[in-house]
């Protein structure tokens, strides 16, 4: 494997507002490799914009190393010795890491050029060229023919596409999307995180997605970290972690990305599953990938003589591998069920019996 373009190395960020010690960040290390779309997911004070400030040193590191491109942009052992970049280096390094955020902060009194333009203003190129280059920007966001007005004639969306030009201005390697979404309806934030993907996709781009939403990560991040208390719980391929989730934290956030709790419960408490008959199981079939391709239930009545009567059905696609989930009721004799169940267990398929035979 090729090294990584963000190696956060045991980061510790501590604050001490009047005396009172927050340990907003704990022991924190996280690999990005380029052109990933790596999510960090947790709830407010999680600590993960504290974290993801770090990249680019906007906020120092109490302890712990940043690494940028094979580059050492801090590094501070608990014994104090430190290293970092500093001064114009660490301004010239930062333009190369994009930032948006939830409330876009363009400035209101300049145009949507002006605006993007105004990223620019160290440049050295000619103002022609500088002008040509915020042309190109707003075309890739499909803001051409707004470029004259004022943010405050803009919708959310089109602000946020404002600053994602004006963070692309500089040619960054890495992008920073800190809540981007999370003051955008729902049609909106699938526009914002479809543009994202296209930028990754089409230009090699490395994004860091900071969210409270497992729903932005499961539309569009490769890997994923779940904080809590400024402490990464887990992390791992965005699959691996919806499929195989391990903390509670994390089977939360899932569950509000699914909406799957809700629809087990609702069928859990009907009157289907209250009165199941002796002989019956109510369980719940999970699997991914070429499973979904095998005519499963057919397979269980063909060879087993188990009956799966279907009562929800969901498949999601994530990192285009397909991940399904049915809630069934079995009926078949005892010792069928066994072999039916064996069965699904070679098919790589996870079942969890929620009522009847072995529940
Ligand atoms: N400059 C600061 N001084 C003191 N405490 C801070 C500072 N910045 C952050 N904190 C504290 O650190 C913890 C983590 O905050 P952080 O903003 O990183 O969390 P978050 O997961 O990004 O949440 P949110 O999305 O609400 O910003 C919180 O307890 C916060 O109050």
């Amino acid at each position: 494997m090729t090294a990584p373009i963000i190696s956060l190395k045991d980061i510790d960020v501590t604050f001490t507002p009047k005396g009172k010690t927050i340990h907003a960040v704990q022991d924190v290390s996280i690999d990005v490799q380029k052109g990933d779309i790596y999510g960090i997911v947790g709830y407010s004070g999680a600590g993960k914009s504290t974290l993801v400030r770090t990249v680019n040193l906007l906020q120092e590191p109490t302890s712990g190393s940043v690494t940028i491109n094979g580059e050492t942009f801090f590094s501070k052992t608990n014994d104090g010795a430190a290293t970092k970049i500093k001064g114009k280096e660490l301004k010239e390094k930062r333009r190369k890491i994009g930032m948006i955020f939830q409330h876009f902060n363009l400035l209101n009194e300049r145009t949507v050029e002006e605006n993007v333009l105004f990223a620019l203003e160290n440049n050295k190129e000619k103002e022609k060229i500088k002008k040509e280059k915020v042309a190109e920007l707003l075309e890739l966001v499909d803001l051409s023919d707004r470029a004259k007005q004022y943010p405050s004639q803009l919708s959310g969306g089109q602000k946020q596409r404002v600053a994602i030009a004006r963070a692309l201005a500089n040619d960054p390697e890495i992008l920073i999307s800190d809540e981007a979404t999370s003051a955008l309806d729902p049609k909106t934030t699938r526009q914002i995180l479809d543009l994202l993907k296209k930028l990754n996709k089409q230009y090699g781009l490395t994004v860091l997605l900071i969210t409270h939403e497992m729903e932005a990560v499961k539309a569009i991040a490769d890997k994923v970290a779940v904080m809590q208390n400024g402490r990464v719980l887990e992390k791992g391929s965005t699959l691996d972690i919806f499929t195989k989730p391990q903390a509670e934290l994390t089977k939360e956030f899932i569950a509000t990305a699914t909406n799957q709790d809700q629809a087990i419960q609702a069928i859990t408490d009907s009157e289907t599953v209250k009165n199941l008959p002796a002989g019956q199981t109510f369980a719940e079939l999970k699997y991914t990938g070429n499973s979904t391709n095998e005519p499963l239930i057919t397979s269980l009545y063909e060879q087993f003589g188990v009956v799966a009567n279907i009562l929800y059905g969901n498949i999601e696609v994530l990192q285009g591998t397909e991940v399904g989930s049915l809630l069934v009721i079995l009926s078949s004799e005892k010792d069928n069920l066994d072999d039916a169940l064996a069965f699904l267990a070679s098919q790589n398929v996870t079942v969890n019996i929620l009522k009847g035979a072995q529940a």
